[in-house]
């Protein structure tokens, strides 16, 4: 017996080492592949380490100029930064990794963003895909109507009131109520979204953002944060649902969505505000569409799953909208001419922002002419480049059969990811990457028609550029694929309405942008959690 003790522990030492590091080391495809670190052939402690620290995005990005465009991460874990990459992992449809599962909201309850089976993602996709599409965007008078509400009536007194005092605005946490608030009013009606950006609703915005924060970045009372924001957003669905049951006649379908001669003779006449409601058209398409696509039979049960899918939208506009807006203005904060430039062209393409403004003016050929504006255009494009809102790696997992990719076999069950931030930074592609510079897009489309953030509604335009190194082909602050950012269009419209109205208005300079720089988590904040901005008004001439 006690010859077999010492037998055993050798024999199970000798698997241990031959499986935790000749095999991974020696053997495995991916030894074949170069490491990020000495360590990440055996251990997946280094990249983990990084992950742990807020310092994974960089890591890797360091890890690319060392060896190229593809590095291991960890024992089964491979980067790639090359347009080859993107094509076989994003458009050959690999599947999200189990790792997504922690953005499932209401006690686990799926979205689009956790839907890992391809099937359940595509069903869903297609119900929510055509709220967000750029044509059904541009054409809703509901999208029009709630983005004069929210502009002109929410943002641009709180700024003027600003200017006016000569008080700084924290432009980080007003840019983050502006997403939050586009976004409920577009998905649930302009009566029952969120109200945080007006004059006497800061307390509501700081509680608002503090759960938000709490949430996102794991702080200490997440988990209350988190229940607090599932509460309130449930109880805008409720009252949504409240108000489509007192409409007999509300659309049935998607398409009739835009039958809205209807609805607005309904509402002549009624002195009721919510009644005045514009349409809930995200929330509308998914109740309409899960119980029939998704055999969901009990209602409360798709309420909540129509919740969670509203509740990710919400926190993607939020961080998204408040993160870029908050890079753009930083940056045209300290380039007084840049805004000038800006402001020629929002004043020549006579776009109707001057405020006040008495009149709802926003229709479909404004907003087609403000999608047209090639320097506001390149302003936003160049901010989601530097500044990505979502930098890191968007993990895969490798399908049966493997892959090659760069000339590297990579097997089945790997974890193989691209990040943003790496894609961005190539300095062959983009000259002087670590610097913002919105004149490298101007005249790189096309046609002036042709927005350089423009992709179609499959995800494809990364095909659409022809040379290699074409910026346009490199920019992927939205993903690519099936599974690419179902938002895009809607973040870059709502991005343009709110620089255009501002920029026509006002100048911005800078007062405090202590910890502006970006955090390197899933979301990559301004450490600091502030941008203070001083607004001083436009002489109208
Ligand atoms: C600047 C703002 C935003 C950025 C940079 C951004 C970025 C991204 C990225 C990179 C992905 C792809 C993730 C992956 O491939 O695994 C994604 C997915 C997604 N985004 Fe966004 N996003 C933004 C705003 C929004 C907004 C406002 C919405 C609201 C509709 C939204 C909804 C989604 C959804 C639902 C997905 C999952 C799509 C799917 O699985 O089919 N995002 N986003």
């Amino acid at each position: 017996m006690a010859f077999y003790f010492p037998l055993a522990v050798a024999l199970v030492l000798i698997y241990l080492i031959f499986y935790y590091v000749v095999y991974p080391a020696t053997i495995s495809p991916l030894s074949k592949i170069p490491s990020g670190h000495p360590i990440a052939s055996f251990l997946p402690i280094w990249i983990w380490w990084k992950r742990r620290k807020g310092y994974e995005t960089r890591t890797i990005f360091a890890a690319h100029q060392r060896h190229g465009p593809i590095v291991r991460l960890a024992p089964n874990e491979v980067s790639v930064a090359s347009l080859d990459g993107l094509r076989k992992i994003y458009m050959g449809g690999f599947e999200r990794t189990e790792w997504f599962l922690q953005f499932r909201n209401y006690d686990g309850t799926p979205n689009l963003l956790t839907m890992l089976n391809a099937k359940d993602h595509a069903t869903r996709r297609r119900i929510v895909s055509h709220g967000y599409s750029k044509s059904y965007l541009l054409g809703s008078s509901d999208f029009q109507q709630l983005s004069h509400i929210l502009l002109f009536e929410r943002l641009l007194p709180v700024l003027d009131d600003a200017a006016r005092a000569g008080k700084g605005i924290d432009m980080y946490s007003l840019g983050c109520a502006a997403g939050a608030e586009f976004m409920t009013a577009y998905g649930l009606g302009s009566a029952f979204g969120l109200d945080l950006m007006r004059r006497s609703r800061e307390d509501e915005r700081r509680i608002y953002l503090e759960n938000s924060k709490k949430k996102v970045l794991y702080l200490k009372g997440c988990e209350r944060a988190a229940k607090a924001l599932e509460e309130q957003l449930l109880q805008k669905c409720r009252e949504a649902e409240r108000y489509l049951n007192s409409k007999s006649s509300a659309p049935q379908d998607g398409k009739s969505l835009e039958d809205e001669k209807d609805r607005k003779a309904r509402q002549i006449g009624s002195e009721d505000p919510e009644s005045t409601s514009t349409y809930p058209i995200v929330y509308a398409q998914l109740m309409n569409s899960i119980p029939k696509k998704e055999h969901v039979t009990n209602p409360q049960e798709t309420i909540r799953l129509a919740a969670s899918e509203l509740l990710d939208n919400t926190e993607a506009a939020r961080v998204g909208i408040g993160i870029t807006l908050t890079y753009a203005m930083h940056e045209l904060s300290q380039r007084r001419a840049l805004q000038s430039t800006l402001r020629k062209e929002l004043t020549t393409a006579e776009l109707p922002f001057t405020y006040p403004l008495q009149h709802q003016s926003l229709s479909t050929s404004v907003l087609r002419k403000l999608d047209g504006l090639p320097l506001l255009d390149a302003v936003i494009t160049e901010t989601l480049r530097l500044h990505p809102a979502a930098p890191g790696p968007l993990r895969r997992l490798v399908p049966k059969g493997g892959t090659i990719i760069e000339g590297y076999f990579v097997p089945a069950g790997a974890t193989i990811s691209t990040a943003p931030y790496c894609m961005h930074r190539s300095k062959d592609v983009y000259p002087e990457a670590e610097f913002w510079k919105p004149e490298r897009w101007i005249g790189t489309a096309d046609s002036p028609n042709k927005q350089l953030t423009t992709v179609d509604e499959a995800g494809g335009g990364l095909e659409n550029g022809k040379a290699e190194h074409d910026p346009r082909r490199w920019f992927w602050a939205f993903g690519s694929g099936g599974r690419m950012c179902v938002g895009n269009h809607f973040v870059l419209v709502v991005l343009k309405l709110l620089l255009a109205s501002i920029y026509m208005n006002y100048t911005t300079t800078v007062i405090d942008d202590e910890g502006i720089e970006q955090m390197e988590d899933f979301v990559a904040v301004p450490v600091g959690d502030k941008l203070i901005l001083g607004f001083s008004r436009v002489a109208m001439g």
